[in-house]
């Protein structure tokens, strides 16, 4: 099926050379009573029209904190500095009224707990018809029937008798395509997915995720997958970012990053990575050593207490991200060799 362009999307610009998504030096730190949290420090990220970005890292990386501060939707307590460009538009210092009309419209966001995210008291119908009604101006019945479209479109079996179910009565995986239409129903460019998989079993993470490549690439959108899982970005990203600490510790290419990693910590997550021929019950390794402690700033390197390859040089300097190999960024002073 075919969705038109909508009224009131078609004036967007849709120029080629200007990513969807452009972080910029991005920080975020949340004060508390007696202490502050550095959750994301210099962070850059760069999203264009139809690429897959993953965001991996282990839980407390920041990458949570840092989609939500692409979205404006970090409490009180955080101040964001550094720059986040959503098309032509700055998204830092953006008001209230501002950052409403862009979620949705310009930018989408799905998350794992889709059971949290609609409300349980309203049928699935009216809420994505009340989605479509905030941003394009249709009327009740067009938007009723445009909701109905969007249903079929994210593959929801008997789309006109489930519009008028409420949510207990849908499964998990359901909910996830109801959650994936009404961030769909504006058309927006960038889609941002938060470990929206990782609830759902392995048959279903895999029908979703093709779900959301295929809608994906019809639309031309970014996708950004945000996730813990190493597999689940090898499988689906074009580029891998790797989050340790708050920083961006690693990126290339999806194929470049797996066959040549460099970063220890993202060896680490890599073995981490259960794999198919583990046996069901086998517990999976874990990365030794504690996460960092986000409230203090180290001179070294933040991995360093857990690294295998760690060396003096590394608790007393902090190896900046650089390109050091053609597309392949790491920040390491002794990476990984390839035959590791
Ligand atoms: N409102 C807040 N106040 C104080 N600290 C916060 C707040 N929100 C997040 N943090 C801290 O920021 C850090 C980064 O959190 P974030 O949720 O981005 O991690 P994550 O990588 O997404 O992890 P997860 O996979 O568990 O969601 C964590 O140490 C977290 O405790």
């Amino acid at each position: 099926m075919t969705l038109q362009t909508q009224p009131g999307t078609a004036t967007r610009a849709a120029d080629p050379d200007t990513p969807l998504l452009a972080i910029e030096d991005l920080s975020v730190t949340f004060r508390t009573r007696d202490q502050t949290v550095y959750a994301v420090r210099g962070v850059d990220l760069t999203v264009t029209a139809g690429q897959t970005l993953a965001v991996i890292g282990e839980s407390g990386s920041g990458k949570t904190v840092t989609s939500r501060a692409v979205l404006g939707l970090l409490p009180r307590t955080a101040t964001v500095r550094g720059s986040i460009r959503l098309g032509d538009r700055q998204m830092v210092g953006l008001g209230e009224k501002e950052l409403r009309q862009c979620l949705g419209r310009e930018v989408g966001m799905i998350f794992q707990d889709p059971a949290r995210s609609l409300n349980p008291t309203m049928r699935i119908g009216n809420q994505l018809t009340e989605a479509i009604r905030v941003h394009l101006p249709l009327g009740r019945r067009q938007a009723r029937e445009r909701a109905v479209e969007l249903l079929a479109m994210v593959r929801l079996p008997a789309p006109a008798r489930r519009f008028h179910e409420y949510p207990h009565q849908l499964s998990g995986g359901m909910r996830q395509r109801v959650m994936i239409a009404i961030a769909l129903a504006c058309q927006p460019r960038l889609l941002i997915a938060d470990e929206a998989t990782t609830a759902l079993d392995v048959t279903t993470q895999a029908q979703i995720m093709d779900l959301l490549l295929d809608l994906q690439q019809r639309f031309d959108m970014g996708l950004v997958l945000i996730s813990h899982d190493m597999g689940l970005a090898a499988s689906y990203a074009d580029q891998i970012a790797v989050m340790y600490a708050g920083r961006v510790v690693e990126r290339a290419p999806t194929r470049q990053m797996i066959s040549h990693v460099r970063m220890p910590y993202t060896r680490a997550l890599l073995d981490a990575t259960p794999r198919l021929e583990r046996p069901p019950h086998a517990p999976l390794p874990v990365i030794s050593g504690r996460p960092p402690d986000l409230t203090v700033l180290h001179d070294g390197c933040a991995f360093a207490p857990r690294c295998f390859r760690v060396q003096e040089r590394c608790r007393a300097e902090r190896p900046d991200l650089d390109e050091q190999e053609p597309g392949h960024e790491w920040a390491c002073f002794f990476p990984c060799e390839d035959e590791r």
